[in-house]
């Protein structure tokens, strides 16, 4: 039976800005997203039994239809008829409701997955329509790499020069925030402190790190921080380890910081670990498709 391995990778918010809200109580965004190179490793295997089994290593992960990844399966199964079953394997590292759309993630490459399993032939574009059905931030992880995300996360323009390759310390405080919650709590009229998104884009296109550290901002820190102190904490704490800059990632609670060398990256990450106490912090890095192909076949083994 045919099967795939995929890497469903983490995204951060480099600028996320809130410019409006629709009469559904949706938020019209525009964020700089960027993908970093940790990612949940996929598994994906077709069954005779028309039947969709779901498995992860983490014991509390729903492994029914309130998984994303599942949901993945579901509806490319009903819409293009397929009457085989799949087995999908997720080896959950990125944290979980952590602002890093680790489950959008998983979700992207299950629609990838699929498509290529059941041999669909669908575009790039029709599988990010099919992602919009099951979240807003679902086609920006089928897409990946440094991205205008807009209107409510469907509207994607690839920002033409690479982010420069740089070190990411990521550090999530042990709480989970609901993204709706936080959206539901911004008054974005209010919002003084809007970021730089042209800013932001220009001093990627100078590869000029220090600048794109000073650049970084998120309107929904003036949500989640007053609910988690712990997270300015945290910013302080990187930007003092030698980051360039650190902010919220997405709704929180995640706090990454940038960093220009490796070693300093590791070196911050052991350094917040122990004065936190906390279990879920990792040295990333930016992510550039080496092969610019979403899926391509490398040493054998499918990698997204
Ligand atoms: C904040 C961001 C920034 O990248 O990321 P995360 O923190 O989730 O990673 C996204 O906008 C999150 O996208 P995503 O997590 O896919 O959101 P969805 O599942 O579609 O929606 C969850 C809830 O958030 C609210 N929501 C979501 C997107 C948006 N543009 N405006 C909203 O108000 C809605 O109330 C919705 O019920
Ligand atoms: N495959 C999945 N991996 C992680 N979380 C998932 C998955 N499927 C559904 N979820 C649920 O989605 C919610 C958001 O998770 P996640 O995508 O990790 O966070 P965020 O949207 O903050 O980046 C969590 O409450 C989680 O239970």
């Amino acid at each position: 039976m045919k099967d795939i391995r995929l890497r469903a990778r983490a995204k951060i918010n480099l600028t996320l800005d809130v410019t409006g809200k629709r009469e559904d109580g949706y938020h019209l965004i525009q964020s700089i997203m960027q993908t970093v190179s940790l990612y949940d490793g996929i598994y994906m295997k077709r069954i005779q039994k028309d039947e969709i089994i779901l498995k992860s290593n983490l014991s509390w992960l729903p492994t029914d239809n309130r998984n994303l990844a599942y949901r993945a399966a579901e509806l490319m199964k009903a819409k293009y008829g397929i009457t085989e079953g799949v087995f999908i394997e997720i080896d959950k590292r990125i944290p979980v409701a952590a602002g890093l759309a680790g489950g959008s993630a998983d979700c992207a490459a299950v629609l990838v997955g699929m498509n290529r399993l059941f041999d669909l032939g669908l575009s790039m574009k029709e599988l990010e329509s099919l992602a919009f059905l099951l979240g807003s931030d679902i086609p920006y992880c089928v897409q990946r790499g440094t991205v205008v995300s807009e209107g409510v996360g469907e509207i994607l323009t690839p920002v033409k020069c690479q982010c420069p390759m740089c070190y990411v310390v990521l550090a999530k405080l042990p709480v989970s925030v609901s993204t709706a919650t936080v959206y539901r709590g911004l008054d974005w009229q209010s919002v003084q402190d809007h970021p730089d998104t042209k800013g932001m884009i220009q001093a990627m296109a100078e590869a000029d790190i220090t600048k794109m550290g000073r650049l970084l901002g998120n309107v929904l820190e003036t949500v989640t921080i007053p609910m988690h102190p712990q997270i300015a904490q945290l910013k302080e704490e990187l930007v003092h380890l030698g980051a360039e800059g650190a902010l919220m990632s997405g709704s929180g609670p995640t706090v990454f910081g940038l960093f220009k060398e490796e070693e300093n990256a590791k070196k911050a990450a052991s350094a917040i670990r122990k004065k936190f106490g906390l279990k879920e912090v990792v040295a990333t890095k930016i992510y550039h498709s080496d092969s610019g192909k979403r899926g391509e076949q490398r040493n054998g083994r499918n990698k997204i």
